[in-house]
Formats: C-alpha cells, structure tokens, sequence
C-alpha cells in the first residue's frame, strides 16, 4: 500500500472489571491507505469495536490503551482529549450501527447538520444551509431542502442511517469509521448504504475502515480484509487472495460457516466450540482448543502476525494450503470433517 494514513503499530486496550484484568485487544497492526475499505471481521466479542474506538482515543476513557495509532504521520496516543476532539469529527468520523447513538431526537437534522459544520468549518450561516441540503441530497434523502426542519424519528431506519452519515461526512474525513453500519437494516436497504459508503469511499478518497459479521459484505465491499479472534489479528490481507485462499484455520471455519451455495442436504461446517474468556486466555494460540490443526507449540507459544508475501499477513505454525476458497466448503478440507454438523434436509 502506497503511504498509509492510517497506522495502527501494537495497540493493545485491556480493562479493568471488578479485579478482572481483561486483554480485549492485543497487539493489533494494520494500516489504511487513503480510498481505501478496510473490513474488520471476526465472531461477537473478537474486539472489532474496541479497535474503533481505540483509534478514535475513546477506549482510554475506561480501559489501558498502549501502542501506536499514527494519522497521517502523527501519533495520536500522545495527543489531549481536546486536540482528539478536533481530529474526530473532522478528520476521522464514525458511525454506529445504530443511528440514534449518535442523532439527537430532540433537534432537527438540519440543526444537526450546520451545528457540526459550525463546529469544525468556516462555513457562514448561508453556506451551512446550502451544505446541509447538499448532504442530504448526496446521501439519497429524496427532497433534501424540505427535509431540514424533520427530527430522526420523521425518517425510516434506513434513512436515518443515511443522515448519520451525511452528518458524519459532512466535514469531508479522510477516514471514516463503520461499526456495523447495516446490520440492523433489511437486506435491500443494506446494499444501497454500503453502495453509498463506496461510493462515498471512491468520491472523496476516502479511507473506511468496515466492521462486520458478514463475509459477503466484505467480498463486495472491501479492499483488504483483516480477521480477528480474541482481540487479535490471526489474518490479514487483499480480500481477492485471502477470500479464494484462506489459510488461517479459523479464516477457514468463518468461510465455511457462510450458508450461501450449500446444496441441500450437504454438511454445514461451523466452526466448532466457543471463543476464549478474555478473563482466561490460553497461553498459546487462543484459538487453539477449537483448531483441527493443533500441535504442540500451538498450545505453549502464541504465534506472532507475520508476512506470508504479497501483502498478506498470518498468525498461525499450521497455515492452510491451497484451499480453493468458497468452493472447497463443506468436505474439501481434511480437518473440516470432525467438526462439521449434519444439516439434514427433510
Ligand atoms: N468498557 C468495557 N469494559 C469491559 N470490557 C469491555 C468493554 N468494552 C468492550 N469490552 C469487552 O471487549 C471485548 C471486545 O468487545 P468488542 O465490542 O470490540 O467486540 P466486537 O468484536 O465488536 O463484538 P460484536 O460483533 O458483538 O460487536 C468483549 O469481550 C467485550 O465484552
């Protein structure tokens, strides 16, 4: 990747519960290019969330931040709340799969719209106006102008996906942050909102970063693809290569659990067991005790994200060879068939 703005060097967010130590990041790397998508993927509680808000500096609000998160070559770990508060917002947004996080019910999307602009631009009263309406009118809202004087709750789910993010882009980030954008939207609705965040991507040259579940969204929407497990990176790469040919284990047990294709009365793979407790992590690989690979050191030495070539990145002493992606689902791969679970068509 030519000149990142985003570089993201061992960052590691733990917190503190009630005598708990929790390690729900550990030493994660990755970098964003500008217009480029970046997607974050992994099971519930993998620390895609934290990651979000550890570059944003709001995880050292309640937990333990260490390592580097350098925007366009400044270390923003080092940086105050106040001087955080000008980069969020106006260099680095944020959205939230639910949008009334961060819409205001009780004010207009209008006022919501030229209050941020007045907030982080020199726009006079008239050109906020006119760049309130431009937004809304760039993000899909039919009749954009008459639409100003509306609170969040005059628009439909989805619609109001699309203020929050003509409101996060109003200021033009070069960065925006997704946390699961779509997920709460039907499926229609959530292929044209990440069509507008590409093209939003593409239009402004813009870097996102893309947390979510759905390894579908990633193929469509993403450029490179970063998997985590138990606050780690285990694989990162192009989507192109690490989608056709996955090579850490768990990579390959999130490929296989996606149903689309299955044929009837073919086995379902899920990926066997549970996630570690962040609270008792193994010594070793955390995904050990649900890989079909494990050996020895797997269990006794955590294995570091290293290049593999091309870009790509693997954290594992067993990687997977040759698989031919998607279409080895289901039986293709030699470890696959312990865990595999009938999925018996009547
Ligand atoms: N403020 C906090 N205090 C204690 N633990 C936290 C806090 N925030 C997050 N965690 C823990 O950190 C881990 C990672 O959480 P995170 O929200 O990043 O997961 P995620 O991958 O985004 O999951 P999901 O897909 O369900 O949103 C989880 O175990 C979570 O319980």
């Amino acid at each position: 990747m030519n000149n990142p703005i985003l570089e993201v060097q061992g960052l590691s967010t733990t917190f503190h519960r009630g005598g708990v130590t929790l390690p729900a990041l550990r030493d994660v790397s990755f970098n964003v290019g500008k217009g480029e998508v970046l997607g974050l993927v992994g099971e519930s509680g993998s620390g895609k969330s934290v990651t979000l808000r550890s570059v944003l500096g709001l995880a050292r609000r309640y937990g333990e931040v260490t390592g580097q998160v350098r925007w366009q070559g400044q270390d923003l770990t080092g940086l105050s709340e106040r001087e955080m508060r000008h980069i969020r917002g106006r260099e680095i947004a944020m959205i939230f799969q639910e949008p009334m996080t961060s819409l205001n019910p009780l004010l207009t999307v209008g006022r919501q719209l030229t209050e941020t602009l007045k907030a982080h631009t020199d726009l006079n009263r008239r050109a906020r106006k006119d760049r309130a309406i431009e937004m809304l009118d760039l993000v899909g809202i039919p009749a954009a102008a008459s639409r100003l004087s509306d609170y969040p709750h005059q628009f439909s789910g989805g619609m109001r996906q699309r203020v929050m993010i003509a409101i996060a882009l109003a200021v033009g980030p070069q960065l925006l942050l997704a946390d699961e954008p779509t997920t709460a939207l039907d499926v229609t609705i959530q292929a044209q909102i990440l069509d507008l965040i590409l093209k939003l991507s593409q239009d402004m040259d813009m870097g996102v970063i893309l947390v979510t579940h759905d390894l579908g969204v990633v193929a469509q929407t993403c450029d490179r693809v970063a998997v985590m497990y138990a606050g780690r990176i285990v694989e990162q790469g192009a989507v192109r290569q690490v989608l056709k040919g996955p090579r850490h284990p768990y990579t390959v047990g999130l490929m296989q659990s996606v149903p689309e294709g299955v044929a009837p009365r073919t086995q379902l793979y899920s990926v066997p067991g549970t996630p570690p407790s962040l609270a008792a992590l193994p010594q070793g690989c955390a995904f050990a005790p649900r890989c079909a690979f494990v050996s020895g050191p797997c269990a006794a030495q955590r294995p570091e994200l290293e290049s593999v070539g091309e870009g790509r990145e693997l954290a594992c002493f067993h990687p997977v060879e040759a698989l031919d992606g998607v279409a080895s689902k289901a039986g293709a791969h030699p470890a696959s068939s312990p865990h595999m679970t009938e999925e018996s068509a009547a």
